[in-house]
């Protein structure tokens, strides 16, 4: 069932920001030891993107056209704002952060800060973002260590392993049975500590250790997730699809062994062409060329590797990063095929919300152009508790599924949150 949707909001209801982005000197090595205790908001990979605090403006939004009206919101946001742009940059000028559930029932919103520290490249820069009527003074950049976690339990969360395991069964009877090709099935720990969670203790910790990924923190929903959903930049856009998966073990020569078979397991292969066509299809229609891989290559993770391909195309139309977003979401990388099928058994089976995890999360410019991830290798943060986070990590199902084998991968998944999560 869907929620109603709310009434799109006109350009009145929106706040008349006055936003200034400037270079600066200064910028600390890492973007996250500017963030504050609260509030952090972060988008990093090899070390450039934007960290961002405060709360210039904000839309929370839920029901079937959550995309839609954010869509709206931050037009008329753009559109009513005044901005003074003397850095010139992807992440410069005005931006906002995101982050969407799974399902149009789960939370979504974005949120537009009032102070962003960026980096790309060599550059770097510091932008305000504040109403018309009370103007900001640029602020000083400080350096600020988070507090360890403490002692962490981790628990089961809706399911056992061996409840999920037999769920997973179930679903291969199924898709044997041709109710469905493929679906991808989560499960959730609860990580549970004996004092409440800096969040910026994982998020540093995430960054250095899976450098590649993006690592982000929107609303509490914190990760380092290796799946570019879609990127739109000066009429480019590109998505990273990953499905199929394999543990690596720690040893270079077998792990290199395991990425040859990986890279000719049929089960893998199939359950990527799963993914690569649904991505395909959904951007078809916005793109005037496109170069879709034929065969996959295998990205190397410090926990798993994945069959990958990047899909790249240029832009037809004038929709934005985050209309592109919605138009792939859900993509058979965290869904499955077809995709009304594969969400309805999602629904029956597994047992829990998602919230916002496998759904997008990333930041868009005033022109329309961002970056959306995956949410995924990530956790929530319990808003009510903040001695307590959900962690997640789901696996894609297809015919050939062993499910200890899918016990375990999920298992390899849940390691980046868990070690971010350590002492
Ligand atoms: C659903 C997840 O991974 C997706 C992305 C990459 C590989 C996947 C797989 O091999 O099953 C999944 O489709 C997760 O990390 O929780």
């Amino acid at each position: 069932m869907s929620l109603p949707d709310p009434v799109h909001p006109g350009a009145e209801a929106v706040p008349h920001l006055v936003v200034r982005s400037h270079p600066v000197e200064g910028v600390a090595k890492h973007l996250l030891d500017h963030l504050p205790a609260d509030g952090a908001l972060a988008w990093v990979r090899r070390g450039d993107g934007q960290v961002g605090w405060g709360v210039a403006a904000r839309l929370d939004v839920a029901g079937s056209n959550r995309f839609a009206t954010a869509q709206e919101w931050w037009r008329a946001l753009t559109a009513a704002a005044v901005v003074r742009d003397d850095v010139g940059v992807p992440g410069s000028g005005l931006v906002c952060f995101g982050s969407f559930g799974f399902t149009d029932q789960d939370p979504a919103g974005l949120v537009v800060p009032e102070v962003i520290v960026g980096r790309r490249g060599r550059t770097t820069w510091v932008t305000t973002i504040s109403p018309a009527s009370s103007l900001a003074a640029p602020p000083e950049l400080t350096v600020n260590d988070p507090a360890p976690v403490g002692e962490i339990a981790f628990a089961d969360g809706a399911r056992s392993g061996t409840e999920w395991s037999a769920i997973v069964a179930d679903a291969v009877e199924r898709i044997t049975s041709g109710e469905v090709d493929k679906v991808v099935l989560a499960r959730d720990l609860v990580a549970q500590s004996d004092q409440p969670i800096d969040l910026r203790w994982p998020l540093k910790r995430l960054a250095s250790a899976y450098p590649n990924c993006w690592t982000f923190s929107v609303d509490g929903l914190i990760g380092a997730t290796p799946e570019l959903l879609v990127r739109r930049e000066k009429g480019l856009i590109t998505s990273r699809v990953l499905a199929g998966t394999i543990r690596r073990t720690g040893d270079d020569a077998h792990d290199l062994a395991l990425a040859a078979s990986l890279a000719r397991s049929s089960k893998d292969l199939e359950e990527h062409e799963f993914a690569v066509r649904s991505v395909a299809e959904a951007l078809e229609p916005h793109c005037k060329s496109m170069n879709v891989p034929e065969t996959p290559f295998v990205l190397h993770l410090p926990n798993v590797m994945h069959l990958a391909s990047d899909v790249a195309g240029v832009a037809a139309n004038g929709a934005s990063a985050l209309g592109l977003a919605a138009a792939l979401h859900p993509s058979a990388a965290v869904c499955g095929t077809p995709t009304s099928v594969a969400r309805d058994l999602i629904a029956e089976v597994e047992g829990m919300s998602r919230g916002r995890f496998s759904g997008p999360v990333g930041w868009m410019d005033a022109s329309g152009d961002g970056e959306w991830c995956i949410a995924l290798r990530c956790g929530q943060a319990d808003p009510d508790d903040p001695t307590r986070m959900r962690l997640f990590a789901g696996a894609g199902i297809v015919a050939g599924s062993d499910p200890d084998a899918e016990l375990a991968e999920t298992n390899a998944k849940l390691v980046p949150m868990r070690d971010a999560l350590g002492i």
